[in-house]
C-alpha cells in the first residue's frame, strides 16, 4: 500500500502574464522521505511552481495540503514555516542573518506556544500532532559545517556571496525547525562541488526512511526536527541523481 503522503497539490495552474498558462492542473504528492526533483528548462516555471507552492505567489486554481489539511486552513503565516521556500539568491533580503533569524525565532516561539495550547485544550498530548521529534538544530553549527564562520551571520546579507548566503537561508530555514517541506530552488548552485555534496548529504540525512527503500546516501545522522520532504529545484543531473527519489520534468508539460 503508498505510504500516505506528507504533502499534496492538486490541479495547479498558472497563467503568464498574457493570460496563457504556464502550466494547468498539476498534481503531485511527496510521501515521507521523498526528495522531489524539479528540472525543466529555464523559464519553465520552476521558481514559480516552488512560490505558489510556498503560497508566496498567486496562482489561479489549485489546492495545496499539508497532513490533509489545506494550506487555507492552515494559515498563511504557519504554512510559510511549514512549507519553507529556500530562495536562490537570500542577498536580497534586509540587515543580517542574525537579525533575520531572530526574527524567525521569535515567530517559531509564538507558533510553538499556540500549537501546544491547542493541543493541551485538544487533549491529545503528543505537542504538534503529527509525530515529529522535539529538538533543533542551531543553524550557527549546522552553517558551520558546511563551511560558514560564525562572524559572516553578523554582516549584512547584501555583502555575502552567493553561496554564504544559501548555506545560511538553507540552515536557518532547516535549523529553526517546524520546516516540514523545504522547497529548495538551486540551493546549491553557487556553492562548489564539494560543498554541495556534504549540504546533500546532511539534508537527506534528516528525513524520515522512505517506505520500502532508502536514500543513495547513507551513514549520515539524523538531527532534530528535520524536514519530512524536500522538493528540490536542479539544473545537474548528477545532483538530480543523487538526491532525488522522484523527478518532475516541467519541460515535458
Ligand atoms: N514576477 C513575475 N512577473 C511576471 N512574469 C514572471 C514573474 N516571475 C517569473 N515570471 C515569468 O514566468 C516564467 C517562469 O519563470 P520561473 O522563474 O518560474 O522559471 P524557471 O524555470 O525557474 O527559470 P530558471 O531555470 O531560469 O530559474 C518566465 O517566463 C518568467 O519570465
Amino acid at each position: 500500500m503508498a505510504p500516505q503522503p506528507v504533502f499534496e497539490v492538486s490541479d495547479l495552474t498558472v497563467l503568464r502574464d498574457n493570460s496563457s498558462p504556464l502550466f494547468s492542473n498539476l498534481s503531485l504528492t511527496l510521501a515521507p522521505g521523498e526528495v522531489l526533483v524539479v528540472r525543466g528548462v529555464s523559464g519553465s516555471g520552476k521558481t514559480t511552481l516552488l512560490k505558489c507552492i510556498a503560497e508566496l505567489n498567486l496562482y489561479s486554481k489549485g489546492k495545496l495540503k499539508l497532513h490533509g489539511k489545506e494550506s487555507t486552513k492552515w494559515g498563511i503565516p504557519e504554512w510559510r514555516i511549514k512549507v519553507a521556500y529556500i530562495p536562490q539568491r537570500p542577498s536580497l533580503l534586509p540587515g543580517t542573518p542574525l537579525d533575520f533569524l531572530e526574527t524567525i525565532r521569535s515567530f517559531s516561539v509564538r507558533l510553538k506556544q499556540k500549537q501546544k495550547a491547542q493541543s493541551d485544550k485538544d487533549g491529545d498530548g503528543n505537542g504538534n500532532g503529527n509525530g515529529q521529534e522535539e529538538g533543533t538544530i542551531d543553524p550557527l553549527d549546522l552553517a558551520q559545517e558546511w563551511g560558514i564562520e560564525k562572524y559572516l551571520w553578523k554582516r549584512d546579507w547584501g555583502t555575502l556571496s552567493g553561496g554564504e548566503g544559501q548555506r545560511i537561508a538553507l540552515a536557518i530555514a532547516v535549523g529553526i525547525g517546524g520546516a516540514e517541506v523545504l522547497l529548495l530552488d538551486e540551493p546549491t548552485s553557487a556553492i562548489d562541488d564539494e560543498t554541495a555534496q556534504k549540504i546533500e548529504k546532511s539534508l537527506l540525512g534528516m528525513l524520515p526512511s522512505i517506505q520500502g527503500g532508502s536514500h543513495p546516501v547513507n551513514g549520515v545522522r539524523r538531527k532534530g526536527t528535520g524536514p519530512r520532504g524536500l522538493i528540490w529545484i536542479t539544473h545537474s543531473a548528477e545532483q538530480a541523481d543523487r538526491v532525488g527519489t522522484r523527478t518532475l520534468d516541467l519541460s515535458n508539460l
